[in-house]
């Protein structure tokens, strides 16, 4: 489906390791799923400096902050993500769901075991773009999050019938995301 569909594009169609001589937090096809990278375009953390209260029928987009990207001694980029915050970041693959097609995302192991709890969310039949995921720092130590590797793995379920309304067929709010879309009613 990847190749026929573009259901998740850019595609790597094996388990990723390694980056030239750089480890990375695994990326790619696995069994039944796929790890997805984190975008470096775009990464906000929730902070009470500027922002008032967290309102989802009315975000205020000043309740988020850019934090600087570091670089590693390796060249690997990350943000540290402060204790016991918050956080949204997107994928860098773009999905185009089947209407017989619906997937989870949920955490990788790594991750989790530094502290780390990443939203588990669905991605439905028909829906299109890029996964907003939200993640939260439950350690009370920074967490480094790496641009560009692996941070969270989608589980994807076929069905042998397309189902009766799709996504895309209630017009959802989140459909066609290119990049971080804050909550909407
Ligand atoms: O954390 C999330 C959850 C969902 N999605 C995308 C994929 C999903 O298919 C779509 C709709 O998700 P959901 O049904 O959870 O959103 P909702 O709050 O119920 O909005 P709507 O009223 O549009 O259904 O948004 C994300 O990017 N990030």
């Amino acid at each position: 489906m990847c190749e026929e569909y573009h259901l998740i594009s850019p595609f790597e169609r094996q388990l990723i390791r390694q980056v030239e001589d750089r480890r990375i937090i695994s990326c790619g096809l696995s069994s039944y799923g796929y790890d997805c990278r984190l975008a470096k375009d775009e990464f906000k953390v929730f902070s009470p400096i500027q922002g008032t209260e967290v309102d989802p029928k009315n975000f205020n987009p000043n309740n988020l902050l850019d934090i600087p990207l570091r670089t590693a001694a390796d060249g690997s980029q990350y943000w540290l993500l402060p204790p016991h915050s918050y956080a949204l970041g997107v994928t860098i693959e773009q999905f185009q769901m089947p209407r017989n097609v619906t997937a989870i995302a949920l955490g990788k192991s790594t991750y989790a075991r530094c502290g780390l709890i990443q939203n588990t969310t669905p991605l439905e039949a028909d829906w299109k773009g890029r996964l907003v995921i939200e993640l939260y720092n439950a350690a009370n130590l920074p967490v480094r999050l790496y641009a560009e590797e692996g941070f969270v793995q989608i589980i994807f379920f076929e069905s042998d019938e397309d189902c009766a309304v799709s996504y895309r067929d209630r017009a959802g709010k989140y459909q066609g995301q290119s990049g971080l879309t804050l909550a909407k009613v």
